[in-house]
Formats: structure tokens, C-alpha cells, sequence
């Protein structure tokens, strides 16, 4: 349980009864019957093999209120596909799974490319994508969930306080975001989080003053979090980065088209720990340093929309607001640690500092060198627009797949 305060400009539901989960989800049946739920998984076919998923699954079979899972399956070959088919047939619900690597989807894909309108890159962005037109398509769900598949943590209760904003009739919200403690393990983590995105956004904040689109941005618990959920005709405008920017890119995007008072987040869990990635001290191009990169460039642009002017000048005052600020985060986090009994390794804490503000200068070259390049797909209402059959093919390719090698 935590305290009631609220931060920022958009509203904060805490989790201040610990309600039962029973409760929640007979609630949950209420409101399926006027907004019918989705849930969309994005998800490596590796993460089947792993201990995270098959536990997920575990809960969702139980999970009473939901219309349809939709799940995005990527770095899968014909067998796996088959494989992943088998191990998602134990769920009760109505579920799909998108190979994304399979010849009907990459034909799709390739039709998209040809008119200059396919996701650039491969990864989370474009698998979230493709489902987002196949949850269009298939209308079955009016509020639609996201999370990851590597969370070691997952329970129901965290899917129940997801959907129950956008999924209350009384309730106004277009979308929510999830926020947790991810403390585990005896330590805190979400280092990209804590040492990068907060205090990235406070040194443009000193820098650029209290602008809106900042403090809005400072609002969220854990911009981070892979969990949110949406009503389904947020999906229609929403551009989706396909690169590590996507969580940011995201709320951007909420930001953009709808006023605050129809955004808000939620507390999920106590407690939530998934799979960690390497630091990647010696590549940029991997791990959360290649994240750190991704997710500056995403705030650069987004300013830069704003009407802020860059220059190598001001990302190196950039660099070097951050490195103190950042400094200064992590004495309050050693601080925080130490009153609370958990370990704390400043040393590596300092490396990874050090790593984010040489990063931020990269990310700023690249976005100097290139203003124009967004890694934005384009929205749902644009591919429509220009290839109306598509969605319809969409969903007919994914019933075939479904078909085909399910049986
Ligand atoms: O949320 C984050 O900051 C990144 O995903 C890294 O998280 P981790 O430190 O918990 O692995």
C-alpha cells in the first residue's frame, strides 16, 4: 500500500486497500459485457523456452473477463510456430498468434514496404504493430492491455488493476499507464529508468523551463513500463516507434492527442522483477546502452517539434546538466537503499552514468546529422487510407496461419 499523493499533470490511481482479487474481477465481468477486453502479448518465441512465460500463462488460463488474447510471435521458425500454437492452445479464451515470420505475414509486410509504409526495423515496436491492426480487424476487444512476456513476478491481480481504468464504464480514460516498485532481489532496479529517463527529463527541464509536454513527462512513475492499456480507438492515430523508444514514444503520442484528464496510471504490483539485460558497456548498439540512445533521440525529437532549437552546444550542456543531476540521483538512491536494508553498488552505478551521458551526446549527433528521421510507423488510419483492403487481409492471414498449422 502506498501514500495518496498525486504528482504531476495526470492522475494517479494507487493501490491504497489492497482490494481482493476476486473483487476486482467480478467487477471486471461487469464491465466486459459493455467494453469487451483484449490482451495483447508481445513475445519472442525464446520466452517460451524461458521460466517467465509458461508462469504467465499459468494465470491467464484462469483469467475470467477476457475476449480475446492476441498474441505477436517473433524469431520463429515453422516448427516453433507450430510449437508456440500448442503451448498457447491451454488457454480457455479466444487466442491468436501472429507469426511474424511466416510467409503470409511477411508478404503483407512486403506489400507495405513497396509503398514505403512498413515498419523499418524488426523488434517489440513492429510486433506490437501488427497486432494493434489485427485487434482493429477482429473487433472484438473495446479495451485492449499490453504487458511483456518476461515478467518473473506476473500475477492477476496485476492484469485486473491494468484493464480496470479503461475497462470502467464510469471512468474517462482513453489510456494508462502501469507504474510498480521494481525492487527485487534485495536491490533496486530499473537502471534506464532511474538513471537515465528521470534524470534526463529534470535536466531539460532546468534547461528548457517547466514546459507542459516536461512536466507531463515527469509525471509518469515508470515511463518505462512495458504494461499499459488503451480504449481501442486510441489505436487508430497512434504512431509506434520501432526502436527502444517506443514506451516514451508512446505517451508522446497520448500527449499529442488527448488532454490530460483522459490519461492516468496505475499502481500494478508491489513487487515486479523480469528479465535483466547487460548493461553493454562495450556496444552501442546492444542492451540498455543502445536503449539509452534510442530513448534520448525519441526526447530530442519530440522538443525539437516543440519548437527547441539543438546544437552541439546545447547537447553538451545537455551532458553535462545531466551528469550532475544524475550524480545527485544516485547519492538519493544509495540513501533510499541503505534505510530500506537493500544493496546498492555506486561504483557501477557511476559507470552506468557515465555511459548514459556519453550516449546522450551520440544520441544528439545522430539526431543533428539526420533531423528527419523518425523511426515512427505509420498510424492504422494511414495504412487504411491508402490500402483499405489491408486490414481485412490482415485478419484473414492470421485465421489462415491459425488454420493451417494449428491442428
Ligand atoms: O526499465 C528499465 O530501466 C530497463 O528496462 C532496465 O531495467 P532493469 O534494470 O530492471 O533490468
Amino acid at each position: 500500500m502506498t501514500d495518496f499523493f498525486q504528482n504531476g499533470s495526470i492522475t494517479t490511481l494507487h493501490n491504497l486497500s489492497n482490494r481482493p482479487l476476486d473483487e476486482m474481477e467480478r467487477e471486471l465481468m461487469e464491465f466486459s459485457r459493455q467494453r469487451p477486453m483484449s490482451l495483447l502479448l508481445p513475445s519472442l518465441y525464446s520466452e517460451l523456452e524461458g521460466q517467465a512465460l509458461p508462469a504467465i500463462l499459468e494465470q491467464l488460463k484462469q483469467v475470467p473477463y477476457l475476449s480475446e488474447i492476441v498474441i505477436g510471435l517473433d524469431r520463429a521458425d515453422e516448427a516453433q510456430y507450430r510449437d508456440a500454437l500448442r503451448q498457447f492452445s491451454v488457454l480457455p479464451q479466444h487466442v491468436r498468434v501472429l507469426w511474424n515470420d511466416g510467409p503470409r505475414l511477411r508478404e503483407l509486410d512486403a506489400r507495405l514496404e513497396e509503398r514505403g509504409l512498413a515498419p523499418r526495423e524488426a523488434g517489440k515496436g513492429r510486433n506490437v504493430w501488427y497486432c494493434l491492426g489485427y485487434i482493429l480487424a477482429s473487433g472484438r476487444g473495446e479495451a485492449v492491455a499490453l504487458h511483456d512476456c518476461d515478467i518473473v513476478t506476473y500475477n492477476r491481480l496485476l492484469l485486473a488493476r491494468l484493464f480496470y481504468p479503461v475497462a470502467n464504464p464510469n471512468f474517462n480514460y482513453e489510456f494508462c499507464k502501469g507504474y510498480y516498485s521494481r525492487v527485487a532481489s534485495g536491490k533496486i532496479n530499473g537502471r534506464v529508468c532511474r538513471l537515465l529517463v528521470t534524470p534526463l527529463i529534470r535536466t531539460l527541464k532546468k534547461i528548457y523551463g517547466n514546459t507542459e509536454y516536461l512536466d507531463y513527462m515527469d509525471s509518469f512513475r515508470y515511463a518505462l513500463a512495458g504494461e499499459f492499456s488503451f480504449r481501442r480507438d486510441v489505436i487508430n492515430d497512434l504512431r509506434i516507434p520501432s526502436d527502444w523508444g517506443l514506451e516514451i514514444g508512446v505517451l508522446s503520442e497520448m500527449h499529442r492527442n488527448y488532454s490530460t484528464n483522459r490519461l492516468c496510471q496505475v499502481d500494478i504490483a508491489h513487487r515486479y522483477d523480469h528479465k535483466h539485460q547487460k548493461v553493454s558497456f562495450d556496444d552501442e548498439h546492444a542492451g540498455l546502452s543502445k536503449m539509452s540512445i534510442d530513448i534520448s533521440k525519441s526526447l530530442f525529437r519530440k522538443l525539437a517539434t516543440q519548437g527547441i532549437v539543438f546544437s552541439t552546444e546545447t547537447f553538451r550542456s545537455i551532458k553535462a546538466t545531466y551528469f550532475r543531476i544524475a550524480l545527485d540521483f544516485v547519492e538519493t538512491y544509495r540513501n533510499d537503499a541503505i534505510i530500506n536494508g537493500l544493496t546498492f553498488d555506486i561504483h557501477r552505478e557511476e559507470q552506468t552514468v557515465e555511459l548514459f551521458a556519453r550516449n546522450l551526446m551520440k544520441a544528439g549527433q545522430t539526431f543533428l546529422e539526420n533531423p528527419m528521421e523518425t523511426p515512427f510507423i505509420p498510424s492504422w488510419s494511414r495504412i487504411t487510407s491508402a490500402a483499405p483492403e489491408f486490414l481485412q487481409e490482415l485478419k484473414t492471414a492470421v485465421e489462415t496461419d491459425y488454420e493451417e498449422y494449428g491442428s
